[in-house]
């Protein structure tokens, strides 16, 4: 893919009302990084209201960050309502394998046809069944480990499923592609691939989920690279990281994107 741009401008002309249910952590970071990219968040997991406001939502995002008994119903109280909407829902597996809580929730939510799963590389090794070292929310697998389980559980899911990490990979099952954007600091710093789990569900929401989760990646990474210029640590990094969202033309991503397809 040569031409990210067009799918970042068909989401900043959408402005896409995003629903997410996401973690404590990574409500504000999200919420801020959404905005500065051009979409419009939603922080909304009241059982009264999930369903419904999925009816008004350009797409829903669900993270199992800070889980507990009353979100889970709620998650799939509102997966089902944008499956039967027909909008994208993204799902952020965070340490699926870590207990059997979420070994659990993440199998329901699985079952509810997610649109895009995107996960760290432990992540997607646990939620596809395979072993996997992640400690917590981070990763402690590699990416290329974990390419086998992508496109395995993209197979059995019917998902689009991204693998995030120094290089992502994306795959529909069929189809796969490598993004080498982004920069070091950027797993140094809480909820950055919770925020991006948004970002892909405001491409989603205005482009095809494969072409949607390519972009959203690479401009996401492109952006880290160029917080990356200026910042002298995972402190100065996010407000240049949040500002490079904000500024990047179209152009500039472009000519940086590192994307190979397969
Ligand atoms: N070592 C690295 N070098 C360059 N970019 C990286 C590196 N590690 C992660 N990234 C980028 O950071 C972003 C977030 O991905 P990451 O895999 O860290 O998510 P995550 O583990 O789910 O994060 P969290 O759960 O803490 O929010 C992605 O854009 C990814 O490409
Ligand atoms: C640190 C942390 N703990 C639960 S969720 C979360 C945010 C990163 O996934
Ligand atoms: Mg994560």
């Amino acid at each position: 893919m040569n031409d990210p741009s067009r799918h970042l401008d068909a989401m900043r002309t959408a402005t896409p009302l995003v629903q997410n249910i996401t973690n404590y952590v990574a409500m504000n970071v999200m919420a801020n990084v959404m905005l500065a990219a051009g979409a419009s968040p939603a922080m909304v997991h009241a059982r009264g209201e999930v369903a419904e406001f999925a009816g008004l939502a350009a797409a829903l995002t669900i993270n199992i960050g800070t889980l507990d008994a009353e979100w889970a119903e709620c998650m799939a109280l509102a997966a089902r309502a944008a499956v039967e909407r027909d909008i994208p829902w993204v799902l952020d597996p965070v340490a699926v394998g870590a207990t059997a809580m979420r070994r659990d929730v993440g199998a329901r939510l699985l079952d509810l046809s997610p649109t895009v799963i995107r996960g760290n590389a432990s992540e997607i090794l646990a939620l596809s069944g395979a072993v996997a070292r992640g400690r917590g929310a981070d990763a402690a697998d590699e990416v290329a480990m974990a390419q086998r389980a992508a496109r395995d559980l993209a197979r059995a899911s019917g998902a689009v499923v991204a693998v995030t990490g120094p290089v992502d990979f994306v795959t529909d099952g069929a189809r796969t592609a490598h993004i080498s954007n982004g920069d070091p600091i950027m797993p140094r710093i809480t909820a950055l691939g919770c925020s991006l789990t948004g970002v892909v569900g405001a491409f989603a929401a205005a482009t095809p989920a494969f072409e949607g989760t390519i972009a959203a990646l690479a401009y996401y990474g492109v952006a880290g690279e160029i917080a990356g210029r200026t910042a002298s640590g995972p402190g100065s990094f996010q407000p240049a990281f949040l500002d490079a969202l904000y500024a990047m033309t179209g152009a500039e991503l472009d000519a940086m994107t590192r994307v190979a397809l397969t």
